[in-house]
């Protein structure tokens, strides 16, 4: 019954969307999208060394860790059950150089963590990045050549980085480097090296975004970094092209699809879901959880409570996960319940 003396409008009056609000229950029981455990996937810095936790200035409660600490990381998150995880390696610099040749090195320190992960903590998958920037002495994701950043030597070299990682354990490659073609080439190159079980998430809408910062912090390719990316990553203003360049990657043979970075680019994300129907996983990228954290320290906003509501709104915009700092603060908080 609509009050007289009131304007909502007699009809439209009796649809009330706050009936299905009332309570908590009522807001249970209709509850469309939920984060889990299940969704998120852990990305960690390593270092050369032993015994190292290091934290990185730029990504507050992030560090950087040597491979035995990284283990003992790994465990955690494998314990409280977090599916995979992503390696990303802060490599010595004397190791760079023009082709990045560190990055086809057996031995190499992501190879390395692989292996010693693979073997303590056998429960969690392994995504080993397989760019070149954190090899290269000039931080591109590529082989530089007269100011070019040459694509088929690049995925050539991509090729052969990939499957040394496949031979240390890694479970799946995700290909950040946006070179035309690697997906197809790193099939046949892992299939070729009886890695058929390996698969492929590819970085298949990555975009030139100013989000990265931190990153390139985290793993010193930043000061490094001789003009932009702008040559190989997406424009941030181009949805249909970044739908032309994912498809390209299904073909190629992609098993999982992934938007990077994430809360700026949902529409990407839901896109993608709808167009492909594969796993389509977010990248929370390194200046989004920056920017949370930073807010939050200052007392600016609540952290927690942006962080959970954050990775919930990329399930809504149809992805199947999450890549994000924030898996094991989330993961902890998710077990107290
Ligand atoms: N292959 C490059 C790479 N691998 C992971 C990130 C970014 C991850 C993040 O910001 O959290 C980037 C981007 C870049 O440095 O250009």
């Amino acid at each position: 019954m609509t009050d007289k003396t009131h304007l909502v409008d007699e009809i439209t009056g009796h649809r009330r969307m706050r009936r299905n609000r009332k309570a908590d229950w009522t807001r249970r029981m209709v509850q469309e999208n939920r984060l889990t455990v299940e969704d998120l996937i852990w990305p960690i810095f390593l270092v050369p060394g032993t015994g190292i936790i290091d934290p990185i200035a730029a990504m507050p409660g992030v560090n950087r860790m040597s491979v035995d600490k990284a283990v003992e990381a790994v465990k955690e998150a494998a314990d409280l059950g977090i599916p995979a995880i992503a390696t990303f390696p802060d490599i010595e610099m004397e190791l760079r150089d023009e082709t990045g040749s560190q990055s086809v090195a057996a031995d190499n320190l992501i190879n390395r963590a692989t292996a010693a992960i693979k073997k303590a903590v056998p429960n969690i998958g392994i995504i080993t990045d397989v760019a070149l920037d954190p090899f290269t002495s000039h931080g591109h994701d590529g082989i530089l050549r007269d100011g070019v950043i040459v694509n088929d030597e690049t995925v050539d070299q991509i090729v052969r980085a990939a499957v040394m990682q496949a031979n240390a354990g890694a479970d799946i490659i995700a290909p950040s480097d946006m070179m035309d073609g690697r997906i197809g080439a790193i099939r046949r190159g892992l299939d070729t090296a009886g890695h058929q079980d390996v698969g492929i998430m590819s970085y298949a809408t990555k975009f030139a975004s100013g989000f990265y910062g931190p990153y390139r912090e985290a793993i010193n390719t930043g000061g490094l970094l001789k003009g932009d990316k702008n040559s190989y990553y997406i424009s941030p203003a181009n949805g249909t092209e970044a739908l032309r360049d994912a498809a390209l990657d299904v073909e190629e043979g992609a098993d999982m699809l992934m938007v990077k970075p994430g809360l700026a680019y949902l529409d990407i994300c839901w896109r993608i879901k709808e167009a492909f129907g594969l796993p389509t996983f977010a990248y929370q990228v390194s200046g989004e959880y920056t920017q949370i954290k930073a807010a939050a320290m200052n007392g600016w906003i609540d952290g927690d409570r942006i962080m959970m509501e954050t990775l919930l709104c990329f399930k809504r915009a149809g992805c199947d996960g999450i890549i994000s700092y924030f898996s094991l603060e989330v993961a902890r908080k998710l077990a107290k319940g």
